[in-house]
């Protein structure tokens, strides 16, 4: 990589496994390769790569170089059975990055996975924990399950020591292949949404009646279109449960793909929902969910079509349980009870 013969006499050296760190005094680097890149920090302006890796240091760069901190620069032989941090940080992306994934260049040791679409993204915890547990290397996520957009961050791998062990990135590839074995995924992958369309029945004879106007078409379709679905239809029922039944099952016989009641779903004799998603045939996975604001959404399938009841918060939140569930159900996801009941962990949000 760099000119070995030509670093200063007396320097100190820092063997790394089989590889060899040489440090050379600035002033005594000119015309030599630079071993990776250089990071200027000005708090508040400016934070990234002064200079690039392999980058021949002239004359010139020794003031910029002293003004960053460096009296001295790494002059680096890699043995066989090493890698340089880039190098790393490549493989391990290239390893995790699953469909609808991109990818940065490799820089200061890092390589950022990006969405390349709207949709979920889904993450193996497990892998990441094994991973991390590996040491030398660190695989940075967000959380499985949330709504990203293109261009979003979903992770990011990092080599630690400017030089690491192949061996420590080959245990990364195999739990990555391993992985893909089991599960026909990569361990770090966007799902894109299906469009989907659905009935809304609004519950509430105040709403029905024309006592106060509708806020729960506006917002749930808003959130349904956002997503790239659709309220195909919206109905309205007084808190009437054999009215909902009949409601309900008049959106399963137009065939739409998820049907959405709205309001009369927690605990006044007028709340009526929940009864009538029963009657209706409905195998409800939970009623009752561990997060606020939502915690009285229910969710079922209905033959296989899925339903939800939703809370009043539905209508004014911008982040419920439904706001979790629904993005999961738009990507082909089945709901279990398992689901529901781990969302508790983290799940208070007001
Ligand atoms: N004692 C308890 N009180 C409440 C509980 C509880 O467990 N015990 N749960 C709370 C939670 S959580 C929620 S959320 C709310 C509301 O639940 P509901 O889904 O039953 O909502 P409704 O009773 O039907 O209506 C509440 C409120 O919202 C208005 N509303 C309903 N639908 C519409 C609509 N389409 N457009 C405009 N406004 C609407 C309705 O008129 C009521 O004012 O219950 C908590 N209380
Ligand atoms: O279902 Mo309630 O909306 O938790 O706020």
């Amino acid at each position: 990589m760099t000119d070995s013969s030509s670093a200063a006499s007396g320097v100190n050296e820092k063997r790394i496994g089989q590889s060899l760190l040489r440090e050379v005094k600035v002033e005594d680097a000119v015309g030599l390769l630079l071993a990776h890149d250089l990071t200027q920090i000005v708090p508040g302006s400016f934070k990234g790569r002064l200079f690039r890796k392999g980058h021949r240091v002239e004359e010139a760069d020794i003031p910029k170089l002293k003004d960053i901190g460096k009296e001295h620069l790494y002059v680096m032989e890699l043995a066989p059975g090493d890698l340089h941090e880039d190098d790393a940080a490549l493989r391990m992306a290239l390893a995790l990055g699953g469909p609808n994934t991109t990818r940065t260049e490799p820089h200061e040791g890092k390589v950022t996975l990006k969405s390349a679409m709207t949709g979920l993204v889904k993450i193996n915890k497990d892998a990441v924990d094994r991973i991390n547990s590996i040491g030398d290397i660190a695989l940075a996520t967000v959380t499985s399950g949330r709504v990203v957009h293109p261009g979003d961050a979903v992770a990011a791998t990092r080599a630690i020591p400017l030089i690491v062990p192949e061996a420590k990135v080959a245990e990364v590839e195999r739990i990555a292949e391993d992985y893909h074995r089991a599960e026909g995924a990569r361990p770090i992958e966007i799902k894109p949404f299906r469009k989907l369309r659905a009935g809304l029945l609004t519950t509430g004879t105040e709403v029905y009646s024309g006592r106060i106007a509708d806020k729960f078409g506006p917002a749930v379709s808003r959130k349904l279109q956002e997503l790239g679905s659709e309220v195909a239809e919206q109905r309205f029922a007084p808190d009437d449960r054999q009215t909902i039944v009949n409601e309900i099952l008049y959106f399963l016989d137009l065939g739409y793909d998820m049907i959405l009641v709205s309001g009369g779903m927690s605990v006044d004799p007028d709340d009526r929902t929940p009864g009538a998603i029963a009657d209706a045939g409905t195998d409800i996975v939970s009623y009752g969910t561990p997060m606020l604001p939502g915690s009285m959404l229910l969710f079922g399938y209905l033959r296989g079509v899925p339903i939800f009841g939703l809370p009043g918060c539905v209508m004014h939140d911008p982040y419920t349980s439904f706001d979790v569930l629904l993005p999961r159900v738009l990507a082909g996801e089945t709901i279990v009870r398992e689901d529901i009941v781990r969302m508790g962990y983290g799940g208070l949000h007001r």
